[in-house]
């Protein structure tokens, strides 16, 4: 067996189908271990993967951890197999940590973010040498690179990666769910209202992706005396900016409290 993944939860399960659907492996390559065991037995019936209990983790030559971190302390015992390579999903939890625990420096640490659903997740990796020149590094990169990009990230970055870019499409749901109630607060029906922010969401990310900046687009949009900076004004005096860093922030410091607690 390839690959075993633990924890087939939202990300868990978008890796399995980004990586059977393009190919990078055959799903009868992949176990899949879960602590709803009907989920996991429902999942490998319908995609081809094996349905796994603990003791066949031994036949892995890779472990994806895809748990919650507060579970990892109390599954570690299990997860540990003498000659695996591991590749880990969890907030905040370093290579340090899942090295001592693990018992192996074979660790691969991902952020991705819940587009790898539509294959196109924002993944930051980082490995150290052992997992490199064992080959999982790379091996982790394929997996990834099967649902979106890529970033090779220094680890102490790990948790500011994982307070904007993983946690950001909470805040973008937020956003679009605000301005759709604006939307209804001056009359638009509901479903309309939805549909608009979703779809300004996806036209405003590619609007950026052709400027330098961001300000440029917010410029570009704003005419003088016009609808826009009398909109922008009164985000500007909500603090709508400090707001969104403090987010980060928040995040990325919970991130660092979510690992504490997994040394
Ligand atoms: N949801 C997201 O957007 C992101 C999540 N992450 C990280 O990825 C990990 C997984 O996140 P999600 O997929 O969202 O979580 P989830 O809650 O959807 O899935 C976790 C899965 O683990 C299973 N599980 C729980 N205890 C278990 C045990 N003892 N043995 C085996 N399986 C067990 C659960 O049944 C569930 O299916 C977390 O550590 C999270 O920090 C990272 C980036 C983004
Ligand atoms: O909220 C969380 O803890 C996870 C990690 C990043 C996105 N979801």
């Amino acid at each position: 067996m390839r690959l075993a993944i633990v924890g087939v939860g939202k990300l868990g399960l978008a890796l399995l189908e980004g990586v059977t659907s393009r190919g990078v492996m055959p799903a009868g390559e992949i176990g899949l271990l879960d602590a709803n065991g009907t989920r996991a037995a429902e999942l490998a019936a319908r995609t081809g993967a094996r349905n796994l209990t603990p003791p066949d983790l031994r036949y892995a030559e890779r472990i994806l951890i895809s748990v919650q971190p507060r579970v990892f302390s109390e599954i570690s015992d299990w997860l540990a197999q003498e000659n695996a390579g591991y590749i880990s999903t969890m907030a905040g939890v370093s290579t340090a940590a899942l090295t001592r625990r693990l018992g192996t420096k074979r660790v691969v640490r991902v952020m991705p973010n819940l587009a790898a659903t539509i294959g196109l997740s924002q993944t930051a990796i980082t490995a150290p040498r052992e997992a490199e020149s064992a080959g999982d590094l790379e091996f982790a990169r394929q997996l990834f690179g099967a649902v979106g990009d890529v970033y090779d990230l220094p680890e102490h970055l790990f948790n500011a990666f994982t307070g904007m870019s993983a946690s950001g499409p909470a805040y973008a749901a937020v956003f679009a769910e605000a301005l759709a109630d604006g939307g209804v607060r001056m009359g638009l029906p509901r479903a309309l209202a939805h549909e608009l922010a979703a779809k300004l969401l996806v036209s405003s990310g590619e609007l950026l992706q052709g400027r330098a900046h961001p300000g440029l687009l917010k410029d570009e949009v704003a005419s003088p005396g016009g609808t826009t900076i009398a909109g922008l004004e009164v985000l500007e005096a909500a603090g709508v900016r400090g707001a969104l860093m403090r987010a980060v922030v928040a995040a990325t410091r919970r991130g660092a409290e979510l690992g504490k607690d997994q040394e």
